[in-house]
This record gives structure tokens, sequence and C-alpha cells, in this order.
């Protein structure tokens, strides 16, 4: 093998998937323990550590108690070096969530065993499926009471339509969990409450019929085990790795993200199955990681993610090839060869220069308005990544200043947040409006929010009436002037200067694309 075929094959790119609290968050800050990025677990959102939140918008995070940011770590584990994807958990922000799936070569589902699977999990699977995605499942907050196993795999299977594999079965759960039986191992692996921001010594009994387990868990409870253990191995599926990189089965592990246990059989579980990084479509070709010619394409932007850099990042997923510092790249769509000599990575969500990248890799570029969500990036190809999902806003609202002097630092707000793809912005040919749309109520929250925080900007929100937008074009200059004079009151520009109407009613929507046939509506902005 090659060096570079080296470095592609121990990549996992991954994300994670779950219900807002599940304990997505928990399960990243352990797993960041375990690749030795911190000593004690618990800084992620700087959550009962003394840390301090990265920002202020951060501060509002908090106080919801969602993650609204999707940060990129990078460790090694083992023998594999693994890039996390986070993804947020709340609804509003699932776009975002569905461009970071389109960046992972395989997904970790958490569940809350207390409660089985949920809504949000039903939807984030949806997507997973669209790809194939390689699922491993992590059956979380095994140190409360759960619902019964077997009725949790269940659920998974007829719910989410993935058979289930257990490798790894609870002993107890709540007060009496004493840990779990690794069904490959063949060993029981015992919990211990308290040791949660460390790494424990294992205490590990090896073989079912052993009776150092009944010594050591309770002649009753192991008793109920070997029983379980019985039925859930002639029930159950065995796994699979064809069906598993096909997304049609589901490794299961159990545990608890809060009591670290359980975390590093997932990984393991992970690291050895999960898929390196695979090949990605194009409108032209699939292009495959062990390419030597670099590419790559955006799947994330977002503004100000360091209040001592001002700056904006796009996230990039390489596909193939290197990044090496200085490269020239070209950025397809203006048609332009960039040098980039300041990529960053994401070690344990702290920046730092990366001189190197590789395929499933994620890197950071400084974006200074050229950039934009589904970009491609080659080394000289004429080529575009497609399946980067595009979502039109539904919602609309006038944003308003309290302190009206402050009009051009909003405009530069709003278009820098709209660039991240969670909001657009429209400016209204005929009024000096600005109107923002997006796809969740709590958006409008969050640019507040951060108006305030990041651009010192005093602003508040109200209804206004707007019930959809469409991009348009028109082949024919004079039919498009004549359309920009006659419907000027409903049109308007977005944060890219692109030409949108804003209808008020579906109705008048229909009736405008019905009055003017040579222009084209499109739902969405192409990206
Ligand atoms: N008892 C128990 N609580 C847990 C466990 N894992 C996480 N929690 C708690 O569950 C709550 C939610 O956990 P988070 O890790 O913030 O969940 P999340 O999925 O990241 O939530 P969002 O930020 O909304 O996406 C927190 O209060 C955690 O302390 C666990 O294993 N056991």
């Amino acid at each position: 093998m090659s060096t570079h075929q080296q470095e592609v094959a121990k990549r996992r790119t991954f994300a994670i998937i779950s219900h807002p609290d599940a304990g997505k968050t928990t399960i990243t800050e352990k797993v960041m323990l375990y690749g030795n990025l911190i000593q004690k677990a618990g800084t992620v959102k700087g959550r009962g550590s003394g840390q301090h939140a990265k920002s202020d918008w951060m501060e509002m995070e908090k106080e919801r108690g969602i993650s609204v940011t999707t940060s990129v770590m990078q460790f090694p584990y083992g023998d594999s070096l693994v890039n996390l994807l986070d993804t947020p958990g709340h609804e509003d922000f699932s776009e975002d969530t569905y461009r970071t799936l389109t960046a992972v070569d395989s997904c970790l589902m958490v569940i809350d065993a207390a409660k089985g699977v949920e809504d949000r999990t039903r939807k984030l699977m949806e997507v997973t499926r669209l790809r194939d995605t390689p699922i491993v499942t992590f059956m979380n907050k095994l140190d409360r009471d759960i619902r019964d196993p077997m009725e949790l795999m269940d659920e998974v299977e007829t719910e989410l339509n993935i058979m289930c594999a257990p490798i790894t079965w609870p002993i107890g759960c709540g007060k009496e969990f004493k840990g779990v039986y690794h069904i490959h191992r063949q060993e029981a692996i015992l919990y211990q409450s308290g040791h949660g921001h460390t790494i424990q010594d294992l205490d590990i009994v090896k073989g079912l019929d052993n009776p150092e387990l009944d010594e050591k868990i309770g002649s009753e409870l192991a008793e109920l085990l070997r029983e379980e253990l019985e039925l859930v191995l002639g029930a159950s599926n065995e796994f699979d790795q064809e069906l598993f990189s096909t997304g049609e089965l589901t490794p299961v592990f159990f545990g608890t993200a809060l009591g670290n246990f359980g975390v590093d059989h997932m990984l393991d579980g992970l690291t050895a199955w999960a898929p390196a990084p695979q090949p990605r479509a194009t409108d032209a070709r699939d292009v495959t990681a062990d390419e030597e010619k670099f590419s790559g394409f955006v799947f994330k932007i977002q503004a100000n993610m360091d209040p001592k850099h001002r700056d904006r990042i796009a996230f990039m997923r390489i596909c193939s090839g290197k990044y090496s510092k200085g490269m020239k790249m070209r950025h397809v769509r203006i048609k332009k060869d960039v040098a980039i000599s300041d990529a960053v990575t994401f070690m344990a969500g702290d920046r730092s220069h990366a001189d190197e990248a590789y395929p499933g890799d994620i890197i950071g570029l400084h974006n200074h308005g050229t950039i934009q969500i589904g970009d491609t990036f080659t080394q000289g190809e004429e080529m575009k990544f497609t399946g980067i999902p595009n979502f039109a806003p539904e919602m609309f609202r006038r944003i308003r200043l309290r302190d009206p002097l402050k009009q051009k630092q909003l405009l530069k707000g709003l278009v820098q947040l709209s660039e991240e793809g969670a909001v657009q912005v429209f400016r209204p040919i005929d009024s000096n409006d600005l109107i923002v749309g997006a796809v969740g109520v709590l958006q409008f929250d969050v640019v507040v929010a951060r108006l305030k925080a990041e651009y010192k900007v005093d602003a508040l929100y109200e209804a206004v009436n707007v019930a959809t937008a469409r991009w348009v074009d028109c082949e024919d200059g004079k039919k498009l002037d004549e359309f920009r004079r006659k419907a000027s009151a409903n049109l308007a520009l977005d944060g890219g200067d692109n030409l949108t109407y804003i209808a008020p009613t579906m109705v008048n929507l229909n009736l405008t694309m019905e009055r003017y046939p040579d222009v084209t509506f499109h739902k969405t902005r192409e990206h």
C-alpha cells in the first residue's frame, strides 16, 4: 500500500445522529477522552468545568439546553484516525444536519434507552437511508431504569427498518447496572459508577459460565444474564460486515455515556467495521479516495466560530488526493485558482493549522464571501459534487433595528449569517426592509442573538406578509427587464445579489408564474 492508501485506510469519518437529549454531547466528550484530547471529559460545552463557553451565542445555546453548532473533531483511536462531526439536535437546525450527513461515511445512532426510538432519530435515519450509510447503535443511559433491551431492539428493527445485531448485552440497569457482556469477546465487563470523567481500569470476567461472574454480580443476575443471552442469541441477528456496509444491519452496544461506560466498545466496533472514506458522486463521474488529484466539497459555512478570529469558515470534506499547505485549488463554480495556505483542522474543537489532510478529513477554509455551501474544489477538473441538499425557507420575518444608525452593520451581519445556509436574507428592491427566511422558527431567535453577540446590532423580528420565495431567471433579457419593472413590488435580492420573487401568498405566486411563462422560478438557490 502506498502512503496515501494507508492514510485513507485508517480514516473513519462519522457523525452522531440522535434525538435531542439522548446524550450526543456527552458521548462526544467521552469519545474525545479516549482520543486523549482532553484529560478530563466535560469541556465540550464548557459545562460544569469552569471553562468559559466559546461565545455569547453559545451562552444562548446553553440556556436553551440544545446544541446549535456542528463541531468537527479529529483524534487517533487505536490504529485509526477518527473524524467526528457533531450535528445539532434540534429540529430547526436540520438543514445543517442533513448537509453534514453528506460529508460522512458512517453514523453513530444514539438512543436514550429509557425512551427508545424518538422522532428526530426517525427523520435522520431516513436521510442516512438515501445514501445507505452504515449505522452503529449505542443504547445510552443504562445507569437509569431503561426499557426491556429486547423490546428496544425490536423497536429499532420495526420502526427504523434495520436489522439489529447486539454486540454487547446489558447486565441490569439503573441502580442495578453491573456492566455488559461482550458477545464477541465472550467476557463480562463490569461497571463501576463514579468514574465518568476518567478512563477506568476494567474489571473483566472471561466466559459466561465463569463462577467469578456469580461472585461479582450475584448469582441471581448472573443466571438471568445467561438465560437472556441464550434467548437473544437465538432470536437476533449476528453481525454481518456486508449487511452493515450497506446500511441494512446495525451493531448494537449498550452503556452509559455519563458514566463513561461502553463508549470504548462502540468505538472499537466502529473503527473495526465502519468504512474508510467512500467514493463520492459528481456530475461528471464518481471520485474515489485513492485518486491522486485533490478534490473536496463544502458542506457547511459558519461565521464567527471563534470571537478572537472574526472570520467565516467553510468546512470542506476532502474526497480525493491530499491537501498540503499552500497548494493551489480550482474553485470550480467561480472558475478561479486559489492558493490555500491557512486551512484549519479541528483537533478537539481547537483550531490549528493543517499542513496536510487526506480524504475523509474536514478542513476549514477562510471564507471572504466567495465560497458557498455545495462548492467544489479540485486540481483543475471541471466537475461538481452532487447530493448536497438545499432547503427552501418556509418562514419569513422582517428584521428591524432598535438603533437605526446600525443599518450597514445589520446588513453585513445578515449577509454573513445567510452564507451559513440556515437562513436566507432578502432585500426588497422597492424598500429598505430586510426580510429573513428560515426553515424553522428558532432560527429567528438565533439570528437576533447572534446579531447582538457578534455584530453588536440590537435588532428584533416581526411578522411579514411573505409566504414563499423563488429564485428567478430568464434567458430573454428583455423579458426579464419587463418582469423586473412590473413585478418590482415583490422582487428582492438575496445575500448573494440573486434576484428573487417574494410572494405574499401561493395564489399570488401561481398567478405570477402563469403571467410570466418565460421566467423560471426556482425553489432553491442552486448550490
Ligand atoms: N443518567 C444519564 N444521563 C445522561 C447520560 N448521558 C447523557 N445524560 C444526560 O442527558 C442530558 C442530555 O445529554 P446531552 O449529551 O447534552 O444530549 P444531546 O443529545 O447532546 O442534546 P442536544 O444538545 O439537545 O442535542 C444531560 O443532562 C446529560 O447529563 C447517561 O448515560 N446517563
